[in-house]
């Protein structure tokens, strides 16, 4: 990038240079498409759209992830339990709308989105109330209201994203000019770019795969961020469909959570960190219960967090999110996808995914921000079963990041480090919601008194029961340390209690 006395984002200097491009590659990404990515169960936007082909106009009737191809089981789709009582998503009543998403996304804002009119009366749906996924509730591509569902999202894709030409982009990134390469995944590099107006933005251009693996990626990613609003969410500028597929995102000055908790990690004092678990809670309480649909991001990690230029946390990469529909109490997947050290046991052993991987995800990012510590370290040993006897041991002293040596808050630490232990419990059933979360960081009276009621009821249970709601741990072994670790959170609460008291 030309030394143009503009500003630039701080980790700019070292990540444009070639040692940093190399040190990025070692980065903890994500996995994606191990197993085959089938069935309505996927989000909505990946399959109802993934349809479609980049050309203009060329769509594949028969459309399937190319990974469910290259891996052989498409065609025992029947037998996974994504395709379990699924509707078919190849039908063609919706080809109408399919043809049309992509011209709409080369056209950009002269053709306005809400040509997809909403219906009215669209029926709300339930909450779910059974843990079984009723078949009979799940909704047909074809029938009305899911039908009105899609309107009604479209109508909110607002008209007023960019669509970027590739010479724009071009123009923007110097030629995506290895000193504009501000960020790389596993899937993708981030490019930043000066506009015309001189606003700088972050373009992030899919890299792997083939067409159809980064269409699919492309639009899943799409269809989730452009229906999300909330300041802890990172924010869509416009996107780019010609020369590859780009997204063009606000720009973070501070680059993402791990470039700072693995680099220069001195700068983040405890209240930045406070302020970002904070932040990231509120995010994630928003995905979950507070926007239109149950949103999952799946893929909750340090190098997702991005920050601010005032370190607000946002949320970003949605690459792999689902949306789950009210209905279903949780979606199975048959292919490991997300980020080693941060996937719950549930997910390993069946593929399970709802808020709660979420959750789990988020107790391991809130041990990466109390001891600074990766979730993998370089031997690949997880942070969780480095921070289990330690938090078993309620040993503050030796969790805490040695370089915030006593300069935190210590009832503000305990709060987030009981949060993390909650959030990181073996069953999910015994993990805290988003909205839970944020109580406990915040210390509600009325929170503590309810986690302690439980923890008290969970020690009263014989193991027989523990053994029938989480049946997936049943080694004595764990059951022993599920009981220290039940002890040392009620001990916990007890001292924040008595010391809010005190105060
Ligand atoms: N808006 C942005 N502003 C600044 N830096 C960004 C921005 N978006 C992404 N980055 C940087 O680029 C990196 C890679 O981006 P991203 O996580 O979206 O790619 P990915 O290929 O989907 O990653 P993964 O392998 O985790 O799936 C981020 O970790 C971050 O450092």
């Amino acid at each position: 990038m030309k030394d143009d006395g503009e500003p630039k984002p701080s980790h700019s200097n070292d990540e444009h240079k070639p040692e940093k491009k190399q040190q990025l590659k070692k980065e903890n990404h994500s996995v994606r498409g191990i197993r085959p990515r089938i069935g309505f169960s996927d989000s909505f936007s990946t399959l109802e759209l993934g349809g479609l082909d980049i050309e203009e106009g060329h769509q594949s009737e028969n459309y399937s992830s190319p990974r469910s191809i290259e891996s052989g089981t498409l065609s025992s789709r029947a037998s996974t339990s994504d395709s379990e009582g699924q509707p078919d998503l190849r039908g063609t009543n919706n080809n109408q709308w399919r043809q049309g998403f992509f011209k709409l996304l080369k056209k950009g804002s002269q053709m306005p989105f809400h040509t997809f009119h909403p219906l009215k009366n669209v029926p709300k749906l339930a909450r779910r109330k059974s843990k079984r996924i009723r078949e009979d509730l799940i909704p047909s591509l074809t029938s009305p209201s899911l039908n009105s569902s899609l309107d009604t999202e479209f109508c909110c894709f607002k008209s007023s994203w960019k669509n970027f030409t590739l010479s724009e982009i071009q123009a923007a990134t110097n030629d995506f000019s290895h000193d504009n390469l501000i960020g790389e995944g596993g899937y993708a590099e981030v490019y930043l770019g000066k506009l015309e107006d001189g606003n700088f933005v972050a373009f992030k251009r899919l890299t792997r795969g083939n067409q159809e693996e980064m269409t699919a990626d492309f639009l899943s990613e799409l269809g989730i961020i452009v229906h999300v609003d909330h300041p802890n969410i990172a924010k869509l500028i416009g996107y780019g469909v010609e020369g590859g597929m780009f997204l063009a995102l606000q720009l973070s000055p501070h680059g993402s959570l791990s470039s700072i908790l693995y680099g220069p990690r001195e700068k983040l004092n405890w209240s930045l960190r406070y302020k970002i678990a904070m932040g990231t809670a509120e995010g994630l309480r928003y995905l979950h219960e507070g926007c239109q649909r149950r949103i999952i991001h799946k893929d909750i990690k340090a190098s997702n967090i991005l920050l601010s230029q005032d370190f607000e946390p946002q949320i970003s990469d949605f690459g792999l999110a689902k949306w789950l529909p009210d209905q279903w109490t949780h979606h199975t997947v048959s292919k490991v996808e997300g980020t080693f050290g941060y996937l719950p046991p549930e997910f390993f052993m069946h593929g399970i995914v709802d808020e709660k991987t979420d959750v789990y995800a988020y107790g391991v990012l809130l041990l990466e921000l109390i001891t600074g510590r990766q979730a993998l370290d370089s031997s690949q040993k997880s942070l969780v079963m480095w921070a289990k006897p330690l938090l078993s041991a309620n040993n503050m002293k030796e969790l805490v990041d040695p370089v915030l040596p006593d300069a935190y808050d210590e009832e503000q630490m305990k709060l987030v480090i009981l949060t993390a232990s909650l959030c990181i419990e073996q069953a999910s059933i015994h993990r805290p919601h988003m909205s839970e979360v944020l109580k406990i960081l915040r210390g509600e009276e009325e929170s503590l008194k309810m986690i302690k009621e439980r923890q008290k009821s969970k020690l009263q249970r014989t193991y027989s029961v523990e053994l029938n709601d989480a049946e997936d741990y049943n080694s004595t072994k764990f059951l022993n340390d599920r009981d220290r670790y039940m002890e040392t959170i009620l001990s916990t609460l007890n001292s924040i209690k008595k010391e809010s008291n005190e105060s």
